[in-house]
Parts: C-alpha cells; sequence; structure tokens
C-alpha cells in the first residue's frame, strides 16, 4: 500500500497555498509534516483525505481505510464517548454490543476513565476531546491515519502514554502515518521522515529522515537530534528563529555522526535527503546526496 503525490498545486481563489509538492508514503511509515502556520499542512492533509480536490497535480493511492483526526476534535455532540469513539464500527457491520466494548476498550487504553464512558462531548475538557478523536481514528483499524497535532492539547505525560498506543498500533496493523506536528522534538521521536515546509506558497523545503528504530529513540538522543535541526540555518529560517550562534556551537550538519553512541558506529541520526529545490537538482525520493 503507497501514496504518491506528484506535483500538486492547491489554490483558495487567487491565492496559491500549495505549490508543487512532491511526496511518497509507503504501508508502516510515519512521515511528519512540519512548519510554520500557514504553510498548507492541514490543506495538503485534507487533499490526502479526499476533502479537498487539488488545483493541479496528481495522487495515487493505494491504501484502503482512513482514518482522520483532524486539528478540530469534531465529536458528535449528541454521541457519549463511547459512541463516538466506535462510529466507524458500525459502517464495518460490527454489532452494537461489540462496538461498544471495542470503543470502551480504547477509550480507557487513551486514559479516559470509566465514569467518562457515557459523558457528551461538551462535558469534555479539550484533551479528552481530543483523545476521544484519536480513539474514534484508530478505532477502524486503518491502513493510513492523516493526524492533525494529535497530541496538541494533552500534558507531556499523557502524551508519552499515547505516543505508545500510536507506536503500538502501528506496529500491530502496519498502518501508515501521515502526521502534523508543530513540535518538532514530537517529529524526531515518531516520524521514520520529516518534511520541511515552508509558506508563501506552501512547498516543501527539505526533507530528513530519521533511521534509528523508534524503540532506541531515548529522550537524550531525540533532544539531541532536534537540538542538531534547530541549528540548521533553513530551520531556523523557515520557523523565523534568530540566526545566531551561540560560543562552543558547532555548524549544524544532520549527516554527523550520530551522538547516542551508536554500537559499531553506525549513524543513525537524523539526516538530510532532498535539500530545497532551489539548490539540489536530485529528484524526489533521491536517497543522500544533498545535505545542510
Ligand atoms: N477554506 C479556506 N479558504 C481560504 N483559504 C484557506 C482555507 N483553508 C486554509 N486557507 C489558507 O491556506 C493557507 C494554509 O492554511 P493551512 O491551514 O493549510 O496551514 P497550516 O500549515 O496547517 O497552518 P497551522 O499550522 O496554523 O494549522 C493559509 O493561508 C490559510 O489562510
Amino acid at each position: 500500500m503507497e501514496l504518491h503525490i506528484r506535483h500538486l498545486t492547491h489554490s483558495f481563489a487567487l491565492t496559491e497555498v500549495l505549490s508543487d509538492i512532491n511526496l511518497d508514503l509507503h504501508a508502516g511509515e510515519t512521515l511528519a509534516l512540519v512548519g510554520p502556520s500557514g504553510c498548507g499542512k492541514s490543506t495538503l492533509l485534507h487533499i490526502v483525505a479526499g476533502l479537498l480536490r487539488p488545483s493541479e497535480g496528481t495522487l495515487e493511492s493505494s491504501f484502503r481505510g482512513i482514518g482522520c483526526m483532524f486539528q478540530q476534535p469534531r465529536l458528535m455532540p449528541w454521541k457519549n464517548v463511547v459512541d463516538n469513539i466506535a462510529l466507524g464500527l458500525k459502517g464495518l457491520g460490527i454489532p452494537a454490543g461489540s462496538r461498544r466494548r471495542q470503543g470502551a476498550a480504547l477509550a480507557l487504553r487513551m486514559g479516559l476513565l470509566e465514569r467518562d464512558m457515557d459523558k457528551f462531548p461538551y462535558e469534555l475538557s479539550g484533551g479528552m476531546q481530543s483523545r476521544v478523536a484519536l480513539a474514534r481514528a484508530l478505532a477502524t483499524r486503518p491502513d493510513l491515519l492523516l493526524l492533525d497535532e494529535p497530541f496538541a492539547a494533552l500534558d507531556v505525560g499523557l502524551r508519552h502514554e499515547l505516543y505508545g498506543v500510536l507506536r503500538e498500533q502501528v506496529r500491530g496493523t502496519g498502518a501508515a502515518v501521515l502526521m502534523i506536528t508543530h513540535d518538532l522534538m514530537e517529529a524526531v521521536r515518531l516520524a521514520d521522515r520529516l518534511l520541511l515546509m515552508a509558506p508563501h506558497p506552501g512547498r516543501v523545503l527539505r526533507e530528513f529522515m530519521v533511521p534509528r528504530l523508534q524503540e532506541r529513540r531515548s529522550d537524550d538522543w531525540i533532544y539531541g537530534q532536534t537540538g542538531r535541526l534547530m541549528r540548521i540555518r533553513e530551520v531556523r529560517e523557515c520557523f523565523g528563529l534568530p540566526l545566531q550562534r551561540e560560543e562552543g556551537d558547532h555548524e549544524a550538519d544532520p549527516t554527523a555522526a550520530d551522538d547516542g553512541g551508536v554500537p559499531g558506529g553506525m549513524d543513525d541520526g537524523v539526516r538530510a535527503l532532498t535539500g530545497a529545490s532551489a539548490n539540489c537538482a536530485a529528484p524526489h525520493g533521491h536517497r543522500g546526496g544533498c545535505v545542510a
């Protein structure tokens, strides 16, 4: 199962918000879209979800089931927690009793409590609503998950717990994940690849890969790799961060040897794949070559 996007462009009225987007996603892979507000990440996700038709370009997908979680939880106000989570299961022909059991089990995995099961969305905090929305996206065990800032409303403890739930689900189903996050550290923790997007119009500036296996990514390693990313000029410029170097800082080089002490000296740290189209002629999907 795979998704291929080629030369995708999208405009709202006369404003081009996405320009020449190329993207590949395969089963079992997690791809994080990162970039400043307004660079078109959600628009791209909506297009992949089939909610928007791109102005130009092609999108080919062989994924069969899509689970979505958008920025707004979009829960059904007249359904309680369990029924919101189990919404998609009805379409799969699962009987009501079993739907409720599966919905309740997922709610518990999301850290919700027995007493929350019958609550309606207006009775839930923002974080609880987003957990219900994430549970709903996972419930049908889709082979493609589209997640727009799924952990944004959660405290750090819950985040960690739900990272585990997502990882477990991906491992169990072999699903591909296309996720948006504003948190670079989260992207380094969860993704196999990162697409750095820039605005006006929204475009892919650079692609990074994170070769290290997720279970081997310790907090220290993640902090270190995020620090490396944050020192790359293009990343700083993209987020409007000041271009200053502190004494003792090294020029950022995402291909540099990993500082996590990998046995055998193998480098599995974050590394740049394709470069900015302006200064790198490598076609999309080319591995290696262009570095920061
Ligand atoms: N339905 C719409 N009609 C007109 N313009 C839109 C519409 N949806 C989004 N836009 C515009 O498209 C651009 C990209 O928006 P989008 O929500 O995709 O960005 P984003 O990168 O997801 O932002 P954020 O990180 O703040 O969520 C913005 O300039 C936004 O104003």
